[in-house]
């Protein structure tokens, strides 16, 4: 019989009562305990020795000895299959080859991977054809499909998708302790996973206590983060997030001011522990140049010790004339180019990157060298939320991420 050292919940004890941003509206709140129940009586995914050796990994990250890759699904669906596991974790593997050689630090692969089914959304309804209903908020919410019965929210969404991330974890375990003649390509040597924690109500009652240093662990994934909408020092998902042991991370918009970063710093890493927190900066190939320099020198100023990473994604995404959320590949490296210049020209480390991004040969992302166009949109658009870069788009990427970090050296990397 499974085992399981870590089987205490903390489901039912209320973190903090603080405001929620971007919770879905459950209709029926008896079924939401039920739910809430039996996840808290579920097996957790991974292990708190397991997020330790991460947030040791993610503090060579902070310390410039390391580079993180993160990267996967926007919106992670119920239905993945082996081909696109492989082909994952396969372009994930390529990519940190090419940033590993380029500038030889060691690459840590975190994938957004096997937890990424709730999203955060600009609006909560969407309007088609005179009908208005609630915007698709991730599997563990609600359905994608534009009819009321799917949208409405199901906390039974819940329990599915942990089957899903328990399916999908077990899975790239194999695949990454598999021999090359049993599996299809590259695999990571060894595998992280990663999430937003936005659904309080699924990663409350996978928190559990380790019983080897009483601490609090999330058991949902290895790194949890906070998304930019979710991000206020004083709400629910930091207080929740300041409660685990993981390492932890936060997005970080074009609106972030300096002394946001300094709360958020008191409030998760206020011991000012080595690898825990992780700023994910996302504020648009147009304003980053402009807006980073004066967060990064004062956290540097307050003597913090967190991780630096670039999403070149979400602070760049517009509206195709086909209707297509899309992202265009020069914006993309526009403003990693332009995240790179200003921690270079401050001498701090850049950490990383952080992309939506598949195996699939995908046509969601417009550029690149196999020149994806508006009017090729349509040929493939498979995200059920934003949009990814495709394999060739990744490995592209990540060769040209590779010659600008290599080009870019700052005192605080550790280069070899
Ligand atoms: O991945 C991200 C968010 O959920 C997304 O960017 C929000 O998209 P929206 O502006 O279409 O709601
Ligand atoms: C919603 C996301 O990003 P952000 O919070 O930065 O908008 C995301 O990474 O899925």
């Amino acid at each position: 019989m499974q085992t399981s050292p870590v089987r205490h919940s903390v489901a039912q004890r209320p973190v903090v009562q603080r405001p929620v941003a971007q919770q879905p509206g459950w209709p029926d709140t008896e079924v939401l305990r039920t739910v809430k129940h039996r996840l808290a009586a579920s097996l957790p995914l991974v292990m708190p020795r397991e997020s330790d050796l991460l947030k040791h990994r993610l503090a060579a990250v902070a310390e410039g000895r390391a580079m993180l890759l993160q990267g996967g699904d926007c919106a992670e669906t119920l239905d993945t299959s082996l081909s696109v596991m492989e082909n994952r974790l396969d372009t994930l593997s390529r990519m940190a080859a090419a940033l590993s050689g380029r500038t030889a630090l060691p690459v840590v692969v975190l994938a957004r991977m096997a937890g990424q089914y709730a999203k955060p959304r600009s609006s909560a309804f969407e309007a088609r054809d005179g009908v208005t209903l609630p915007s698709y908020r991730g599997e563990s919410v609600n359905g994608l499909e534009f009819t009321a019965a799917a949208r409405t929210p199901d906390p039974h969404r819940m329990l599915r998708a942990h089957e899903a991330a328990a399916a999908t974890l077990n899975l790239a375990r194999a695949l990454v302790g598999g021999s090359p003649t049993t599996t299809r390509g590259h695999v990571p040597e060894e595998l992280f996973v990663s999430h937003e924690a936005l659904l309080l109500d699924y990663e409350t009652p996978l928190t559990r206590i380790d019983p080897y240093s009483r601490r609090p662990y999330a058991g949902s994934g290895h790194l949890l983060w906070a998304g930019e909408r979710t991000r206020d020092p004083d709400g629910a998902h930091i207080a929740y997030l300041a409660g685990i042991r993981n390492p932890v991370a936060v997005k970080v918009g074009p609106t972030a001011e300096p002394d946001e970063l300094l709360a958020l710093i008191e409030r998760l890493d206020p011991d000012q522990e080595p690898g825990r927190l992780t700023f994910v900066v996302r504020m648009g190939a147009t304003v980053v140049r402009e807006n980073l320099p004066l967060l990064v020198e004062k956290v540097a100023a307050s003597g913090a010790r967190v991780g630096w990473v670039t999403d070149p994604m979400h602070g760049n995404t517009y509206t195709a004339p086909s209707g297509h959320k899309t992202r265009g590949f020069d914006a993309v490296l526009d403003e990693i180019t332009g995240y790179f210049d200003v921690h270079h020209a401050l001498g701090t480390h850049p950490g990383g990157i952080h992309l939506e991004m598949t195996g699939e040969d995908v046509t969601e992302c417009v550029g690149g060298h196999t020149g994806i166009g508006h009017d090729d949109l349509a040929t493939r658009y498979e995200s059920a939320c934003d949009p990814r870069l495709n394999r060739e788009q990744s490995l592209e990427l990540a060769q040209l991420v590779a010659e600008i970090a290599a080009s870019r050296r700052t005192p605080a990397t550790a280069w070899t």
